[in-house]
């Protein structure tokens, strides 16, 4: 059997417009953002791809583009799950930096290590960061396992569980699942889901707002590599300007 899971990364947030690692901060989208979620949801009505369950993370530039892209597509009552374990890549002591002024005080070989290297994470933010999350509730849970930064292979340990139990199971009771996430929590699925090589997946990024549908095997292998992009010219313009921030 062939199932079908669509990834849509989050519409442009105010903190993309204005270049800043974002990660665990809980940032709205910005208008532009909400324009392309809208979008999301008229391609994923042009493909005729209608979820019957969504899953997403627990900030709101992931749970408001679910929500705009599911109204536009008449699919707004679908069930939702929500978890961290979709959540952005928890950016440590970067959080709330700008970019530009981060690679021009540490150089392009650190800025990269940090941006985009599988296993180097940047410093652990301090709980008096302002923008630390200790003490939100939404990750009391958590407790002291709380992440403090992450790499992307933290990021692939604690995601590769939830694709392979929760989604998988949705997939195999043959729904069309739809994951809104993040620029990296989604690196990270595509990864799973290609065999991507911790090498090769430092140049792969994921534009805002452009659905990527992939179609699956019953062992979560796609039919074709690297899935669809419902708007290809969109996705390449996006991916590009992801792979630009900071210059
Ligand atoms: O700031 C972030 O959280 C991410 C995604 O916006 O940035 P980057 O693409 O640099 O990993």
């Amino acid at each position: 059997m062939t199932s079908t899971l669509i990834l849509l990364r989050h519409g442009e947030s105010t903190w993309n417009a204005t270049n800043q690692f974002t990660g665990w901060v809980d940032v709205p989208l910005s208008e532009k953002g909400m324009a392309e979620a809208r979008r999301g949801g008229e391609l994923l009505v042009g493909a005729g791809l209608l979820p019957d369950v969504v899953h997403t993370s627990l900030l709101r530039r992931a749970i408001m583009t679910a929500n705009l892209a599911l109204d536009t597509a008449d699919r707004h009552w679908i069930p939702v799950r929500r978890t961290w374990l979709l959540n952005e890549r928890h950016y440590g002591d970067l959080q709330g930096k700008d970019k530009k002024e981060t690679l021009q005080t540490y150089g392009e070989e650190q800025f990269m290590l940090w941006r985009r290297s599988y296993d180097v994470p940047p410093p652990p933010i301090s709980d008096d960061n302002p923008y630390s999350q200790a003490g939100d509730p939404r990750y009391a849970e958590l407790g002291d396992q709380a992440p403090k930064t992450e790499c992307l292979a933290d990021v692939v340990a604690r995601l590769e569980p939830y694709l392979r139990g929760p989604v998988a199971d949705d997939l195999a009771a043959g729904k069309v699942v739809l994951l809104a996430a993040h620029g990296n929590s989604l690196r990270a699925v595509v990864k799973l889901l290609d065999g991507i090589s911790d090498a090769d997946i430092a140049g792969l990024n994921i534009p805002t707002g452009v659905p990527l549908r992939y179609e699956l095997d019953d062992n979560l292998k796609p039919l074709v590599a690297g899935g669809q992009y419902l708007d290809p010219d969109a996705a390449a313009a996006a991916i590009q300007a992801v792979a630009n921030q900071g210059r």
